[in-house]
């Protein structure tokens, strides 16, 4: 309820304030109609016009007899505020507050303010819009991070692989941190990415940040993000960062070994309390990420060095899953195999559909099986879709393996030309077969010799002299 001051027995002033009342009741935003307490309309403010389309010669005229509809006079005649009514004339929405006018005790007018519905519809059709762009976004960034292997996927039945496999599937559904170690190419992210389908986080984002590929200058930015004018070159608003990405999601540290001594500490801070601060913010927001770490190096050693923090590895220690090197479950070599066969053929195969398998000669396994494998299952399966590019047909044969495996395991050939050949005529004629197969293959013009001396792994120079050396005539 407004009451007027009594201090107003001047009419100049009494004139001064009508106008300055006036002035502010022009200049606010809301439709805005005054009536005396007689019912006669005396104010209305353009706005009024704008949202009602009511226009000011309806000033001194009886609101009643010029719109019916109105409940401003019941407002007068019961002194009741109203608040949200709905009104619809002419296509016009409008919600509009009414409320009685009271100086001294004693009812003088009613005043009815409204609000244009046309206009909230329209800022929450927005809304929506904006709210339907943002859940696109978000399902769309979710797809763009999703983990695509399953514990499915993990071949192979060794002791060591099952054990791993064993532990993760027990552990995937808690929100545990996890220390995955092993060589590189081992499988560490194909454990991680199955740990993070096989929880309840699957539907969200896998961030996989691999700790040695980003400097140490920038890791911290990338992780946590950073404020508004954080450092020079930092972009206007500030920029997310991969935590805040992977928010109900997974977080998969790769080289966690490679992290500098002071973000350890912050990544520390993180699994303990949950929350992170974006570079040059003092706020800090909460997050909800699973973190899973590996690290090809022996996190122990490190520990001793002082390179690695003892708080922050035995936080991470507490679930640990060792992968065994290739070399020392050489079983798992023929399934693997097997399944990457498989999809070469879907690879590469797109003259004959269905695709058919490639297979592979009994030879060229046992040198598959005799090779050390430094490069772990990553380097098996580069060199089986090495071979499967080279084979003719669909059998997969010891020449078509890199020079490098063949050369390694040829020791192993069960003698198909005469006893009396020496290994290294048998190495040569191995080769010479070789580049002849892969010039079939490639073509015999300058451009597609130095396509096939690429494949072979050679220059044009070694392949012009290997070519005169075993009298190849391409
Ligand atoms: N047991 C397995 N079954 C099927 N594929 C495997 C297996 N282990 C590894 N791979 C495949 O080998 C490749 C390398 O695996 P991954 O990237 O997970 O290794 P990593 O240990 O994380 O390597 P790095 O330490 O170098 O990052 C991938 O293509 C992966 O799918």
């Amino acid at each position: 309820m407004f009451k007027l001051s009594e201090d107003y027995s001047s009419g100049f002033i009494l004139e001064k304030q009508i106008e300055w009342w006036k002035a502010i009741v022009y200049s606010i935003n809301d439709g805005i109609l005054v009536i005396d307490h007689q019912g006669f309309v005396r104010h209305i403010n353009p706005e009024y016009t704008q949202i009602t389309g009511v226009t000011p010669d309806i000033i001194g005229k009886r609101l009643k007899d010029y719109r019916p509809g109105a409940q401003l006079p019941e407002t007068l005649a019961d002194k009741k505020c109203r608040v949200g009514v709905y009104r619809k004339t002419d296509n016009r929405e409008y919600i509009v507050d009414m409320a009685p006018i009271i100086v001294n005790d004693k009812i003088i007018g009613a005043v009815s303010v409204c609000k244009s519905l046309t206009e909230v519809h329209k800022l929450s059709q927005e809304l929506k819009k904006k709210g339907e762009k943002l859940e696109q976004l978000q399902k769309k960034m979710n797809s763009l991070y999703q983990a695509k292997y399953t514990f499915k996927q993990i071949i192979g039945r060794s002791g060591g692989l099952r054990e791993a496999v064993y532990v993760a599937e027990r552990v995937a559904e808690s929100d545990l941190a996890i220390l995955i170690t092993g060589e590189s190419g081992t499988g560490k992210e194909l454990f991680a990415q199955a740990i993070h389908n096989e929880s309840s986080r699957k539907n969200k984002p896998f961030i996989p940040v691999n700790c040695a590929a980003i400097p140490s200058t920038l890791l911290e930015s990338e992780l946590f993000g950073y404020g508004d004018g954080a450092f020079t070159n930092a972009k206007k608003g500030g920029k997310i960062g991969l935590f805040e990405i992977a928010n109900n999601g997974t977080i998969f540290l790769d080289e966690i070994g490679d992290m500098s001594y002071d973000l350890q500490a912050k990544l520390l801070r993180v699994l303990q309390e949950r929350k992170i601060r974006r570079v040059g913010e003092t706020a800090e927001r909460s997050i909800d990420v699973r973190i899973i770490a590996a690290t090809h190096r022996d996190l122990q050693q490190l520990v001793k060095k002082n390179r690695f923090r003892e708080d922050l590895f035995y936080r991470l220690n507490v679930i640990r899953l060792q992968v065994p090197p290739l070399r020392e479950r050489k079983e798992d070599i023929p399934d693997l195999v097997n399944s990457m066969l498989h999809s070469s053929a879907m690879n590469l195969s797109f003259e004959h559909y269905p695709p058919s398998p490639y297979t592979i000669d009994r030879q060229t396994l046992k040198i598959l099986l005799s090779y050390e494998w430094p490069g772990n299952v990553r380097e098996l399966k580069n060199v089986i879709d090495y071979a499967s590019c080279m084979a003719e047909g669909t059998e997969i044969k010891v020449q078509h393996l890199p020079e490098l495996i063949m050369k390694k395991g040829i020791h192993l050939f069960e003698p198909v030309t005469p006893s009396n050949q020496t290994l290294q005529e048998a190495m040569e004629e191995a080769e010479s077969k070789f580049i002849q197969q892969t010039l079939k293959r490639f073509g015999s013009d300058i451009e597609e010799k130095k396509k096939a001396a690429k494949a072979l792994g050679i220059s044009l120079a070694t392949l012009y002299n290997k070519l005169k050396r075993y009298h190849i005539d391409f």
